[in-house]
């Protein structure tokens, strides 16, 4: 049997890194990247200068700037930040059976989750979702991760998925829940940005791990209230993410988090960044739809005052003077 062709499509940290993954086994991956010569220089260094430096990359990537060349491809998986996603999948001409979501946020715009965006504009397609616990620099080195791989297209799709993205360092494990796959990654960077304050405050390790826990539950009310699963929401896509998240500066979103906790403006903090922090993009939609459903996100709601400019300190003494009520309380 032929095997599958593969793109990525979004060649930041994590497109990157996953067209690694893929090819470390010597097969080929098409690379679509949107930046003025950055495919050329792929392809002629094997390194990506501008969003994984550290990473040397298999001479079987072949990296191109024209969405057009990624036609030819069986699978596409598609990692641009979340808030791109539908210009950039109204921009390709063919759609392959298999769509494979990796970006983790919510579309401010519209309010969509990302199997909604790709829905609309793909509406043949059979849509995944690869999420959980991966560093891109780790992955991009082969040390070995494990991630859910939702799969819309339910166990056929899953027969197909699986061999093209399985390899002896990237384990993905098959779900069928879209939704809390999509949930769980969305939810962990804003959380994440939260512990980043915990951190740049010097507030100490009791205090993060109260807010990761008590923000699990928080993911876990809005995941169920949208249709996801718990035990999808306790796996990797979930509470792994999490927990990796909001435990170190290699994340983006914690990093930020701790540049206001130590006292930076969300602006500064923001300006002139040639990387996302999907949680700042996502915080104010994750709101307004929690608000929607009736589900209590107390440590979100936090989040987004900070980004709207309200000191840390007093956002963190506003958390600290909830009411006190019980911990399984579903509200
Ligand atoms: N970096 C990581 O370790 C991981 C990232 N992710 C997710 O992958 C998604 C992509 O993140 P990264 O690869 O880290 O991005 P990055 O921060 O490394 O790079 C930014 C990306 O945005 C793209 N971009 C900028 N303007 C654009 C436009 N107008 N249209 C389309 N694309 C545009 C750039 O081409 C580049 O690919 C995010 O949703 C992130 O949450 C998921 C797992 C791990
Ligand atoms: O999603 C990630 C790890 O799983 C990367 O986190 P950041 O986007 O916060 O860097």
């Amino acid at each position: 049997m032929t095997q599958a062709s593969i793109g990525v499509v979004g060649a930041g940290a994590w497109g990157t890194a996953l067209a690694q993954a893929l090819a470390s086994d010597g097969r080929s991956v098409k690379l679509w990247a949107l930046e003025d010569g950055l495919a050329d220089a792929v392809n002629s260094t094997h390194r990506n200068h501008l969003y994984l430096p550290s990473a040397t990359l298999a001479s079987s990537i072949e990296a191109t700037g024209e969405l057009a060349d990624m036609r030819s491809c069986d699978i596409l998986l598609l990692v641009t930040p979340a808030q791109y996603l539908g210009r950039v999948l109204k921009n390709l001409e063919h759609f392959p059976r298999d769509l494979v979501l990796c970006s983790k946020g919510i579309e401010a715009s519209s309010g969509r989750m990302m199997h909604d965006v790709a829905h609309d504009c793909a509406p043949q397609s059979d849509i995944a979702v690869l999420s959980g616990p991966t560093f891109a620099h780790e992955v991009a080195a082969g040390l070995p991760c494990a991630v859910t791989l939702a799969c819309g297209g339910g166990e056929t799709q899953w027969e197909r998925l699986a061999p093209a993205i399985a390899r002896q360092n990237f384990r993905p494990y098959y779900s069928i829940d879209v939704v809390g796959a999509e949930v769980g990654g969305a939810v962990k960077n804003v959380l994440a940005i939260a512990c980043g304050v915990v951190e740049g405050l010097e507030l100490g390790q009791n205090a993060r791990n109260a807010l990761i826990t008590r923000g699990f539950a928080e993911m876990l009310r809005f995941g169920v209230a949208l249709g996801g699963q718990p035990e999808t929401l306790n796996g990797l896509c979930g509470l792994g993410d999490l927990v990796l998240t909001c435990s170190s500066t290699s994340s983006r979103n914690f990093s930020l988090g701790k540049a206001l906790g130590e006292g930076m403006s969300a602006k500064e903090a923001l300006a002139d960044k040639r990387t996302v922090a999907e949680g700042a993009h996502t915080a104010p939609v994750l709101r307004d739809l929690a608000r929607k459903q009736g589900v209590q996100m107390p440590i979100t709601e936090a989040v987004n005052h900070l980004l709207e400019g309200r000191s840390a300190r007093d956002v963190v003494a506003e958390l600290l003077s909830r009411p006190l009520k019980a911990e399984g309380h579903a509200h």
